[in-house]
């Protein structure tokens, strides 16, 4: 039976606990992106020029989310996409946010506790893991995951996840670093990386931290492998598209 949950402005918005211990490489990650957690937004914006907010923007717009909706923003860190589709889907609508980082969970929360906007209430903040949705089947009307797959160990049993919540008809839109087969593209972002990201994030003891873009990106799939995996695992059509010269890349998937 659902509990009844007495919203005080005062009280931050309550996050709803489901985690399964994750193994061992998996809690690395968990670990980095809580240590991350305090700089994160702003070194999202410092390191991409605050273009990540459109690229973030352009994947809430292919998800299809509309008012009304019911919407899944899986690994969804500090918030950014997740406030993106509460006003996409307005008060009448509802948005879940999932994450297995507390510290991330807590800056979303927070984030949302300092927003006016009276549709921000319309955001639940889950702790629980990518391939453990603890979710009905067919539930969901979009869901998005921005720079979520990448860091997410088992990349299958999370799509399979997702097609499971999602109800037939509906899209999974996924943001995330193109794993380019362009030579230029792939050397651009490297050099990104290595001299400008790591040296700032040295600054602030976190190069280990930004090192990991680099490895997790050469070790992610192509847009290619990312439509047939979401084709494997039952959706009925799938496209990537390159985003800002393919820096980026944003998969499409209908159930
Ligand atoms: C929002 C962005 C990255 C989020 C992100 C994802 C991860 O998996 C991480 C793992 C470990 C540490 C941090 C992250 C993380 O922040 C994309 C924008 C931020 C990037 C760090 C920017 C990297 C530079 C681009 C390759 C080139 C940008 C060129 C131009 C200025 C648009
Ligand atoms: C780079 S952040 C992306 C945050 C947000 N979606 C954005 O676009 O800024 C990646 C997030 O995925 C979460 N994450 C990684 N693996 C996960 C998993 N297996 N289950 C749940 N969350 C996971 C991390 O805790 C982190 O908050």
């Amino acid at each position: 039976m659902a509990s009844l949950q007495l919203c005080l402005p005062s009280l931050r918005p309550p996050i709803s606990r489901f985690p399964n211990p994750p193994p061992r490489c998996s809690a690395q990650r968990q670990a980095l992106f809580n240590r991350i957690a305090p700089v994160y937004d702003d070194l999202n914006d410092l390191f991409s020029l605050g273009q990540h907010r459109i690229w973030k923007r352009m994947a809430v717009s292919w998800s299809g989310a509309k008012m009304g909706d019911c919407v899944l923003d899986v690994c969804c860190g500090s918030g950014d996409i997740a406030f993106l589709l509460s006003e996409k889907v307005g008060s009448n609508g509802k948005v879940t946010g999932l994450d297995f980082s507390r510290e991330q969970l807590s800056i979303a929360s927070s984030r949302q506790s300092l927003r006016w906007n009276a549709c921000y209430k319309n955001i639940e903040w889950v702790e629980g893991d990518a391939t453990e949705l603890p979710f009905s089947d067919c539930y969901f009307d979009a869901i998005t995951m921005g720079y979520g797959l990448r860091n997410v160990l088992d990349k299958r049993k999370a799509m399979e996840e997702m097609f499971r919540v999602l109800k037939p008809g509906a899209k999974l839109s996924i943001l995330d670093f193109n794993k380019s087969t362009t030579p230029f593209v792939a050397s651009f972002q490297e050099w990104m990386i290595d001299h400008v990201v790591v040296p700032v994030a040295t600054g602030y003891g976190l190069a280990k931290e930004y090192e990991y873009l680099k490895s997790s990106i050469r070790e992610f799939l192509t847009g290619k492998q990312l439509e047939q995996l979401a084709l494997d695992e039952g959706f009925s059509t799938a496209k990537h598209y390159d985003v800002s010269g393919g820096l980026m890349g944003n998969l499409v998937a209908t159930r």
